[in-house]
């Protein structure tokens, strides 16, 4: 298989008032050509970051201060090998992270798409929904003319685009070609009606229709790679199931990649081929469906496991292990295993360093970032159960 994309050792940070905050660090995996790449973990364990450090939309005082994301672009590539730098270059790979500004943002769309929990985060609450959609279809037809083209003004709504969206015209200007295209995605992605939908706002659709337009949206650019942040997080229970047949579905037609972005496992364990477990900002536990549901090692992902919440479960955002995520300020985190003081097969070593990447079987794929991946569990070294919390029976 190809890979589509490879992070290496990504780190991102946020320079806040109160200090550096290690939001994602030293994350490394990679996304096949046509796959779901599935990225689960708590509430704050640097899933977004992760995905938008990718598209370069981490906002302020955020940074990417570390590693590489080649991206297999072959025309890019050969551009990218005369305009900048050779080391950006590996083959038919470029190291987005060593691209200008203006070339990342002309991904988002036909290399990229996105959907967000929120889709009125990324849809323009004054621009009707077609018209949105008709919109990113052009710029897609623009981007294939032209590798620097502009973007629309709704391309990236809600990120940080707002006041600028705010300074342009109202009326935009979209070919007939892109007016049919939009209806046609409509049509697509199951929306009823689609021709009259066309002119309706954004206030106008239900949760459910208006993800089903932002999947128009994502799809009008025919991107490589579909990056789904908490798609169907905010919707019931039945819709969600059906917007991720949809996803299945087009995923499949389209050879596309897919990174799925979930605290629900259960939508893990429906849709991915290969799992990122992420805690801490870093990737505990990567490797396939069949990896990490039956052969995990890391007692993070069995945690996780340990109440798998199907798409049935009214409540599917609860948290089965206990204790809290630990602090990313880069002055409050300890030096060992960030997992330990929540783990219950600690041990005094997990205390010493943090853990190594490593698998029992010595494979790179399945892999784990604990000492127990290749080591044994040793009763003489745990540590008592309220080494923590310092509770003690006197
Ligand atoms: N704007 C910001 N300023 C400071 N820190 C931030 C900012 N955005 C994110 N972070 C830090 O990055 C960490 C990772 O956040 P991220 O949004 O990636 O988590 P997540 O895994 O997507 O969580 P959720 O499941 O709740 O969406 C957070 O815990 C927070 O500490
Ligand atoms: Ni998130």
């Amino acid at each position: 298989m190809t890979d589509v994309l490879r992070v290496e050792g990504l780190s991102t940070r946020f320079f806040t008032e109160q200090g550096q905050v290690n939001a994602v660090e030293d994350v490394s995996f990679t996304i096949e050509s046509g796959e779901v790449f599935g990225v689960v973990g708590e509430s704050g364990s640097g899933k977004s970051v992760t995905a938008l450090s990718i598209v370069d939309l981490v906002e302020n005082p955020g940074k990417v201060t570390d590693g590489e994301i080649w991206y297999r672009h072959p025309e890019l590539a050969e551009r990218a090998r005369e305009a900048y730098d050779e080391e950006a270059v590996d083959g038919e790979y470029v190291d987005l992270l060593q691209l200008p500004e203006r070339e990342r943002r002309a991904l988002r769309g036909p290399d990229f798409g996105m959907i967000f929990q929120d889709p009125m985060s990324s849809l323009n609450p004054s621009v009707s929904v077609g018209e949105q959609i008709a919109e990113a279809v052009e710029v897609q037809r623009r981007a294939e003319a032209n590798p620097r083209a502009t973007r629309s003004r709704t391309q990236g709504y809600g990120l940080g685009s707002l006041f600028t969206d705010a300074l342009l015209p109202t009326k935009s200007y979209v070919s007939e070609e892109s007016r049919s295209r939009a209806i046609e995605l409509l049509d697509l992605v199951g929306i009823p009606d689609p021709e009259e939908r066309y002119d309706e706002y954004p206030h106008q659709f239900s949760g459910g229709m208006l993800q089903r337009a932002m999947v128009a949206q994502a799809l009008a650019g025919e991107p490589d790679v579909l990056i789904a942040d908490e798609p169907t997080t905010a919707l019931d229970v039945t819709i969600q199931a059906q917007i991720l047949d949809l996803l299945s579905e087009l995923q499949e037609e389209r050879g596309m990649s897919v990174m799925l972005i979930t605290h629900n496992l259960g939508v893990i364990a429906r849709m991915a081929d290969r799992v990122g477990v992420m805690y801490a900002g870093e990737i505990a536990e990567r490797g396939t469906l069949a990896d990490v549901f039956e052969e995990n090692v890391h007692p993070y992902t069995k945690g996780l496991l340990g109440s798998i919440p199907d798409l049935d479960d009214p409540a599917p955002r609860l948290n089965p292990i206990e204790g809290n995520v630990p602090s990313l300020l880069d002055s409050e985190m300890g030096g060992g295993c960030y997992f330990a003081d929540r783990c219950p097969k600690a041990m005094e070593e997990c205390l010493e360093k943090p853990p190594e990447f490593a698998c029992e079987d010595g494979s790179d794929e399945h892999a784990a970032k604990c000492y127990l991946a290749d080591h044994e569990y040793d009763e003489a070294t745990a540590l008592p159960d309220d080494y923590f919390t310092g509770d003690s029976d006197e």
